[in-house]
C-alpha cells in the first residue's frame, strides 16, 4: 500500500491541572492513506478535538510521533512545521472562524496569500472555488450577510484553498440545522472525494458517519474501529 497521508505514532497528550492529570490520549497509532475518508467519533470528552490538533499540527503531543506524507512532524522547527501545516493540511472547525470584516473571496483568499501565491491568482482560486459551493454569486459578501451554511461552505473551499494533501474537520456542521447540515456535508464529501484528498472528521451524528469510508472511535485513549 502507498505511503500513508497521516500518520500517529504512540500519541500520548497528558493534561496538568494543579494537582490533577488527565491522560486523555494513551498511545494513538493510527494510519490514514491517499484517498481515504474517516470518521472520528466517541462521546463528548474523550478527546477527538485533541487528537485532531496534534493530528493537524497545531498542538504537540506528550508523547509519540505525527507524520504527514511520511516526514515526523517533531523533528521540524516551528518555521518549517508551519510551513508542512500550511501546505498538506487543511482544518475546518464546529463555528467557522472567518473573519468579519472581510469578504468570503478575501477570506479564501488570506491563506493562499499567506502561503505567497500573487492576489491575482488567490483571488481567482477563490472564485472558482466559491462557485463549486454555490457561492459563486455571493463572493463580494461579508460573512455576516450570508446565512450559517453559506458561511461554513466558505470555510470549507477557505481550507481547501492551499490544495493540502488531508482535510481535518471537528464537527464541522455541528452548528447547523439538520437539513442544511446534511447539504453542506455532501459538499464537503464530494470535494473531499474529487480532490483526492484524505479525510478524518469528527462527528457525533452517526449518519453522517456512515457515509465516511470507515469509522475508528476513541475509546480508553486509543483509536479503535467502530
Ligand atoms: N487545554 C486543556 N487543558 C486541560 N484539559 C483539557 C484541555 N483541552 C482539553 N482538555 C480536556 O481533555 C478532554 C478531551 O477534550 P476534547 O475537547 O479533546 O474532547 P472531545 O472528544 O473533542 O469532546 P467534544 O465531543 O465535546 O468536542 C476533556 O476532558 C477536556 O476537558
Amino acid at each position: 500500500m502507498s505511503e500513508a497521508s497521516l500518520k500517529l505514532d504512540g500519541i500520548t497528550r497528558t493534561f496538568i491541572q494543579g494537582a490533577a492529570k488527565l491522560d486523555v490520549l494513551r498511545g494513538v497509532d493510527f494510519e490514514i492513506h491517499p484517498g481515504e475518508i474517516v470518521a472520528l467519533v466517541g462521546p463528548s470528552g474523550t478527546g477527538k478535538s485533541t487528537l485532531l490538533h496534534i493530528a493537524g499540527l497545531l498542538e504537540k503531543p506528550t508523547k509519540g510521533r505525527v507524520l504527514i506524507g511520511g516526514q515526523s512532524a517533531g523533528d521540524l522547527s516551528d518555521s518549517v512545521r508551519t510551513r508542512l501545516r500550511r501546505e498538506h493540511l487543511g482544518f475546518v472547525y464546529q463555528s467557522h472562524h472567518l473573519l468579519p470584516e472581510f469578504s468570503a473571496a478575501e477570506n479564501v483568499m488570506l491563506p493562499q496569500m499567506v502561503a505567497g501565491v500573487p492576489k491575482a491568482a488567490a483571488h481567482e482560486r477563490a472564485l472558482t472555488l466559491l462557485a463549486q459551493v454555490g457561492l459563486g454569486e455571493r463572493a463580494s459578501h461579508r460573512p455576516p450577510k450570508l446565512s450559517g451554511g453559506e458561511q461554513q461552505r466558505v470555510a470549507i473551499v477557505r481550507a481547501l484553498a492551499n490544495r493540502p494533501k488531508v482535510l481535518l474537520a471537528d464537527e464541522p456542521t455541528g452548528n447547523l440545522d439538520e437539513r442544511t447540515a446534511a447539504l453542506v456535508f455532501d459538499e464537503l464529501l464530494r470535494l473531499v472525494r474529487d480532490f483526492g484528498l484524505s479525510a478524518m472528521i469528527a462527528t457525533h451524528n452517526p449518519a453522517l458517519a456512515a457515509r465516511m469510508d470507515r469509522t475508528v472511535a476513541l475509546h480508553e485513549g486509543r483509536l479503535v474501529p467502530a
